[in-house]
């Protein structure tokens, strides 16, 4: 650990910021890269937007160290943003990425899990509902260029978008890891997996709490490209750009004929949800089984 201003800063982070010292540095060269002068990024603590107007396009970067967990504020954060570009006609498509080095999303933020109260519980899975229905129905296309780990809660970030670019990294696993920890994925989690890579594998990756390597995740269908490292976000953005070849009217309809049978599960049944992620949570078996996989997680650390 490191201390940095009174603060304890995982020496991890302080490597990690490395990848955003190196973002400002490409940020002078954001002109050549089609963020033209007068364009501004915007965006909150957690959540980078780097916008494109000319091309449609903004660049979402999660940007909450360590890991990028969906803690509650990381989670609002993210809605925040969606719902802005989903509401701006400038925009037609979006790249969600991390701005961390090495890890997409570590998934949801176990300490939100851990030692709370129910009505805590009850209001970070509504925090993480509205976001699903928000990535999983937006009306604009979604690139996932997943440059990290992605467990779990990241996965499922990740399956929601339209289209998935991985990392070719041995680091750079992706997969509903939940039963591993001793939780169960949601039946919404469930289903975007089955809607992705099929009943049989989704079957098979739930009940294991699979994580799998990019080449893995390719050949079972959870990621559609693996690239090298430096190659995602451009492998991205040229997936973007055939993507939004097609009339918005045309491509959005058909995604809400495919997605909204799905989402609408969910939809009608969101209380009922809730309680039953708050009673299986608050079981001092899943309390005891999550405190031990965090300490072991700070303990490796
Ligand atoms: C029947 C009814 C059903 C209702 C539903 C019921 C249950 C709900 C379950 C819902 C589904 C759950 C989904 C989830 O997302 S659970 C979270 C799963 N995530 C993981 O297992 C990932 C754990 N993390 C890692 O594997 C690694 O951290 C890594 C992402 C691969 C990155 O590795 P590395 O770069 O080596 O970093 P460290 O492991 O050293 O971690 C750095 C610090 O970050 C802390 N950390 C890591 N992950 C999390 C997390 N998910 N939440 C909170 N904190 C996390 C880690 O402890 C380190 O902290 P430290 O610096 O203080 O030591």
């Amino acid at each position: 650990m490191a201390l940095m201003a009174g603060l304890r800063v995982p020496a991890r982070a302080l490597l990690r910021s490395g990848c955003w010292l190196r973002g400002a540095a490409l940020a002078g060269a954001e002109a050549a890269a089609g963020l033209g002068a007068g364009v501004r990024r915007f965006g909150s603590q957690r959540v980078l937007v780097e916008p494109d107007p000319a091309a449609g396009v903004a660049v979402v970067k999660l940007k909450s160290p360590p890991v990028n967990s969906l803690s509650l504020e990381l989670l609002t954060e993210l809605v925040i943003s969606l719902e802005k570009l989903d509401n701006d006609k400038t925009f037609r498509g979006i790249v969600l990425t991390s701005d961390l080095c090495g890890v997409f999303s570590a998934g949801l933020d176990l300490t939100e899990l851990c030692g709370r109260s129910p009505a805590h519980y009850a209001e970070y899975w509504r925090a993480l509902q509205e976001l699903w229905l928000r990535l999983y129905l937006s009306g604009l296309v979604s690139v996932a260029a997943v440059n990290g780990a992605s467990p779990a809660g990241g996965c499922l970030l990740c399956l929601s978008c339209d289209y998935r670019v991985l990392a070719d990294s041995p680091s750079c696993v992706i997969g509903p890891n939940e039963t591993r920890l001793g939780i169960v994925a949601p039946f919404w989690f469930k289903d975007c997996m089955v809607n992705t890579v099929g009943h049989r594998a989704a079957e098979q990756a739930l009940q294991l709490g699979t994580l799998f390597p990019p080449a893995e995740a390719l050949r079972v269908g959870l990621v559609d490209q693996v690239v090298p490292e430096d190659q995602v976000q451009s492998t991205a953005l040229a997936a973007m750009a055939r993507w939004l070849a097609i009339p918005d009217h045309a491509r959005q309809l058909t995604k809400s004929m495919m997605r909204k049978p799905t989402a609408d599960r969910l939809a009608k049944h969101r209380e009922a949800d809730v309680q039953s992620f708050v009673s299986f949570v608050s079981r001092d078996s899943i309390q005891k089984a999550l405190q031990t996989y965090l300490e072991k997680l700070k303990q490796k650390g």
